[in-house]
């Protein structure tokens, strides 16, 4: 498993190569190599995030205790000896009941058209439930061919085995499962038993990314989803569906001696409404200071660079039935 993000520059507001551009020459793997493209499915907060960072093993997928806030397909490359599997990582597929909804959906959709493999995420510790059952339906519309490997998350938060147990039966009445697999992201518990299952679903042939590469996603999206991380830590309820943040532009600044530079990140969050807009810059701007300080220190992580981030908050009102707007953010 590959331990370190691949060295990028991170000058200029030109997003990481295309993943083509990367391609290994094929006929360089050894013989029985697989590789191929695997998603993770699952209502809001399954855990898919949080196991496609376990199985990469580095920070890939923003995480958060909040539902649906994955918007964009963010690929995790798991580096193995005998294979190499692509994650892409998506919004949750559920019963749409706004525009945003419906796009998230084809996303989805689109997505899970053009994998070789599916991981439906199920939490152990709550109930199936009518949200687990929409997507199974969906799935069942595959192309047979596709796999379709059950993933029962958060073991460890399910103390008796018994319920575990009930659990998984439960899980194998809802579909046809080549597979079924408890884990536990957070204690590594059978997260290598798993990426054994994933991989031997895979199909044979070439690496597609070269050793070490740990993500394609353009750095903007990702900037963009660590200041969306930020700003969500601690907000009320309604917020994480109305935020959406745009990188405008990431440039160096001039004049600076070779040995100092710095990145200017300029970004906009909108949300929907003004007293939204409040809340996110918080009394006299100490909650937007603090969102842009925690931004700031992962980005730099991120890009390997010192930063300075200029953040701005902006109403777009009801952007997520506004097909222009949406258009405008990127949906
Ligand atoms: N105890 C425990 N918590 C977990 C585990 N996996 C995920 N979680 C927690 O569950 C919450 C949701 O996890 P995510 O990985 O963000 O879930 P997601 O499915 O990507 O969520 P969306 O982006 O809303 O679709 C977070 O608070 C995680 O820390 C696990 O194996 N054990």
């Amino acid at each position: 498993m590959a331990a370190s993000r691949s060295t990028r520059s991170s000058g200029g507001s030109r997003p990481l190569a295309a993943a083509s551009s990367n391609l290994v020459p094929v006929g360089e793997s050894p013989p029985g190599y697989r590789a191929g493209f695997a998603c993770f499915v699952g209502r809001p907060n399954a855990g898919k995030s949080t196991l496609t960072n376990a199985l990469v093993g580095s920070k890939v997928a923003i995480t958060s205790g909040r539902p649906q806030t994955t918007r964009h397909a963010i690929r995790g490359i798991v580096h193995r000896d005998d294979a190499q599997l692509i994650l892409v990582d998506t919004p949750g597929l559920h019963r749409p009941r706004t525009l945003l909804g419906q796009r998230l959906n084809d996303v989805v959709r689109a997505t899970l058209s053009e994998v070789d493999l599916v991981g439906f995420c199920m939490p152990a510790d709550e109930p199936l439930g009518r949200g687990d059952r929409f997507i199974a339906e969906e799935l069942a519309r595959l192309p047979k061919r596709t796999p379709i490997i059950a993933i029962l998350t958060k073991t460890d938060k399910v103390a008796d085995h018994d319920r575990v147990g009930a659990r998984l039966l439960e899980v194998a009445k809802l579909g046809d499962f080549h597979d079924i697999v408890p884990v536990s992201a957070v204690r590594s518990f059978q997260v290598d038993v798993l990426a054994d299952v994933l991989v031997s679903h895979l199909p044979t042939g070439p690496a597609l990314y070269p050793d070490g590469e740990l993500t394609d996603e353009p750095e903007q999206v990702m900037v963009a989803e660590l200041v969306r991380e930020a700003a969500l830590e601690g907000v009320r309820d309604e917020l994480p569906h109305s935020l959406a943040v745009v990188v405008e532009e990431m440039i160096p600044r001039e004049d600076r001696p070779a040995d100092r530079p710095l990145l200017d990140v300029r970004v906009h969050v909108f949300v929907e409404r003004p007293s939204q807009k409040a809340i996110v810059i918080g009394a006299g701007g100490s909650r937007l200071k603090d969102v842009g300080s925690r931004a700031r220190s992962q980005i730099e992580a991120l890009l390997g660079t010192p930063v300075f981030l200029d953040l701005h908050v902006k109403v777009a009102k009801d952007w997520q039935r506004d097909p222009r707007q949406l258009r405008r953010l990127g949906f």
